[in-house]
């Protein structure tokens, strides 16, 4: 089987717990992406979401183990890799104009002036932001739009994986709503890779191609990888008539409100710690076949419900 774009080999992370002892976050996380997929992750606070997040990115390195994109292991930040944070992380001086300009003349050096600003307002447009108030700096600008000139920074970039963290957890539902289709259009578009920390199952499902489930911390493992075999384009109103609409909500919420309790801690059985897959055919679990989950040697699972 051949390896997954995005490669998380025997991932471990521990820190000090501050009384002298050791946390561990997450112990030997394997799993894979594909290219051009969009997978969410989900779990409670604290158990590792950003940690996972903030090594893809490269900005920190596990305790043990490797993260590989394209057969390269990640080591510090690369424009191969742009992030999204809950926060914007908007430069405040600048316009939200020259905020995407800044990054694509870093990623295209040798691009004329015209173009860099030509492409930046393309990607500031796809988000709904035109006119005067690309002019404007982040102060001057709402929530929403704030969070708008991130992701057109982000993806003018054209960087082959997109990590987002909750990058919609402080907008308003109308606001989310519309910003959820504009990045689903601009990936759909595009062939790349996203990456999202999310809490909110509704928003990973309408996003989603899969759903990893992370048990409890400490000690927390991505225990299940969900497919959301929902074909696209997709829209809020009509995804819930899916045969397996239901089915895959109520087994996230299942997993979230108790399955994620009674797995915490506990490893998976024998060093395969890579997630089990599970699928859903016209609303009911079905045996689904091995994934190219690095290094591990798959065998079918069942799932029950
Ligand atoms: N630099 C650090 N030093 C010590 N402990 C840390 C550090 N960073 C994270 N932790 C701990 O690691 C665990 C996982 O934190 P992380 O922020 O990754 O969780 P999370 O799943 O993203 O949570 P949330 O959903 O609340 O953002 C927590 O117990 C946290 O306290």
């Amino acid at each position: 089987m051949s390896k997954p774009f995005l490669s998380i080999e025997r991932m471990t992370q521990q820190f000090p717990d501050g009384q002298g002892g050791t946390l561990t976050v997450f112990e030997h996380a394997s799993f894979g992406i594909e290219k051009g997929e969009f997978v969410c992750i989900l779990g409670h606070s604290g158990c590792g979401k950003s940690t996972i997040m903030n090594i893809l990115a490269g900005l920190a390195e596990p305790t043990s183990g490797v993260v590989k994109m394209d057969g390269y292991e990640v080591s510090g930040p690369s424009l191969d890799r742009g992030v999204v944070f809950q926060n914007y992380s908007l430069l405040p001086w600048l316009s939200a104009l020259r905020n995407v300009t800044f990054g694509v003349k870093a990623r295209y050096p040798d691009w004329p002036r015209a173009k860099v600003e030509a492409h930046a307002r393309e990607y500031l447009a796809m988000v709904g932001l035109e006119g005067d108030v690309v002019h404007r700096k982040p102060s001057q600008l709402s929530g929403g739009m704030r969070q708008r000139v991130s992701i057109a920074r982000a993806f003018a970039n054209h960087p082959k994986l997109l990590l987002l963290d909750e990058p919609f957890g402080a907008l308003d539902a109308l606001t989310r709503g519309t910003i959820q289709e504009e990045l689903l259009k601009i990936w759909g578009g595009t062939e790349q890779t996203v990456f999202m920390i999310t809490h909110d199952i509704d928003e990973a499902i309408l996003l989603a191609d899969r759903i990893l489930l992370m048990t409890n911390g400490p000690q927390a493992r991505v225990a299940e990888s969900v497919e959301i075999n929902i074909p696209r384009p997709r829209e809020r109103t009509t995804i819930v008539e899916d045969a397996n609409y239901y089915a895959i909500r109520n087994h996230t919420v299942q997993f979230l409100g108790r399955r994620s309790k009674e797995l915490a801690g506990r490893p998976a059985e024998g060093l395969d710690q890579s997630p089990a897959t599970v699928r859903f055919e016209n609303g009911h679990a079905v045996a689904a076949p091995a994934r190219a989950e690095p290094e591990s040697p798959r065998r079918l699972r069942a799932v029950n419900e």
